[in-house]
């Protein structure tokens, strides 16, 4: 997985919803072939949404050919109650973009069989094709979507019974009175989730911290189903610097230094096509360069380079380095702790 950082929750919701805008655009999606997004709840995703929704203003993305699903709704809850997510996607989302409503998915906690709802709720995942994009958020337990601590890391759509620890943090949205925190949602399956073809998840704020450091340098553990992303050929986690907190300083660093190597290639790749064109075609592609710059969507689309793709494993660390064209220059200006001749203690501390 790749672990993008940022100062703060703006600068990774910005990068977040700049990568989305770019997936869902490099697409190109049409009526015959939508982008299938799934979506989150939460504090953490509603910048994101603000930024989607500027974007949209500003013509420059359309959800006119997206259909969204979205992780889970809680059970006996009204739909229309402030707190519901349906009520939250709406508010902070769907009624500000071109989304058809016929292509919205939000499970249905109030349904007379729980069970059918889950089950009819796969079933169209499956029949749009499966998601191309899920973005998610974690609890301060390290939950995606409902998974508490003992879901199945396989699991699917079903009826979740909420951690204490969620009550507990959820109650801020209910007068900061448990009792009236919802005990069951339905939920999509830590299974459903990894189906996805690529997986982003926004972590900020230094509570999150602690569950941040299991997901990322933890083992993969049904106690953190974030985790689960380790073995997730395409995840990113945006976080802020108070999110690692509790990560060790040299993994922050390392995360960095793989983005900072990614960028200067780009860069680099930059320089020389500028090099070679007309002076008209300059600023063009200067300008592609610098968006790639700052979100970089090549890992997603390029499937069958795995080793460019984030994944910590020391083959694809090894990979990344000997792939990408650096030279013995570049090796010696690195921070001792990323020459590859250095890499072996840092991989080592991460269990994979
Ligand atoms: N089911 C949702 C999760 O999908 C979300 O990730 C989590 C964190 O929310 P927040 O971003 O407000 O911390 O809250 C809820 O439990």
């Amino acid at each position: 997985m790749k672990l993008i950082i940022r100062d703060d929750a703006e600068s990774a919701s910005e990068y977040v919803a700049q990568y989305m805008i770019k997936r869902i655009n490099d697409f190109a999606p049409t009526p015959e072939r939508p982008f299938v997004l799934g979506l989150p709840t939460g504090s953490s995703p509603e910048k994101i949404y603000k930024y989607l929704v500027e974007a949209y203003k500003n013509d420059n993305i359309s959800f006119a050919n997206v259909v969204t699903f979205n992780m889970d709704e809680y059970v006996d809850l009204a739909e229309d109650h402030p707190e519901s997510y349906h009520s939250f996607m709406y508010k902070h989302f769907f009624a500000h973009v071109d989304v058809k409503p016929e292509n919205v998915h939000l499970l249905n906690g109030n349904a007379p069989d729980l069970l059918v709802e889950c089950a009819e709720y796969e079933r169209k995942i499956r029949e749009a094709g499966g998601i191309e994009l899920f973005l998610g958020g974690i609890g301060p337990d390290g939950h995606i979507a409902f998974n508490e601590p003992g879901s199945s890391l396989r699991s699917r759509t079903r009826v979740a019974i909420l951690a204490e620890d969620t009550i507990r943090a959820n109650s801020r949205f209910f007068d900061n009175d448990i009792s009236q925190v919802p005990k069951q949602a339905l939920s999509v399956g830590v299974g459903t989730v990894m189906d996805a073809r690529e997986v982003v998840l926004i972590v900020t704020g230094h509570n999150k911290a602690v569950a941040l450091q299991k997901v990322v340098e933890g083992s993969v553990s049904q106690m953190w189903t974030a985790s689960c992303l380790q073995m997730h050929e395409n995840a990113i986690i945006a976080c802020d610097d108070a999110a690692t907190d509790e990560m060790l300083v040299k993994n922050a660093r390392y995360f960095k230094s793989i983005e900072r190597v990614e960028v200067e290639q780009i860069e680099r790749k930059g320089r020389a096509t500028v090099a070679a064109t007309s002076e008209d075609s300059r600023s063009y592609q200067w300008r592609g360069a610098l968006k790639k710059l700052q979100v970089d969507t090549d890992g997603a689309n390029k499937k069958t380079h795995k080793a460019e793709n984030g994944e910590l494993t020391p083959d694809s660390m090894h990979g990344r380095l000997m792939d990408s064209a650096i030279g013995m220059d570049d090796i010696e200006k690195m921070e001792d702790g990323m020459k590859l001749t250095n890499m072996g203690s840092r991989v080592n501390t991460i269990e994979v």
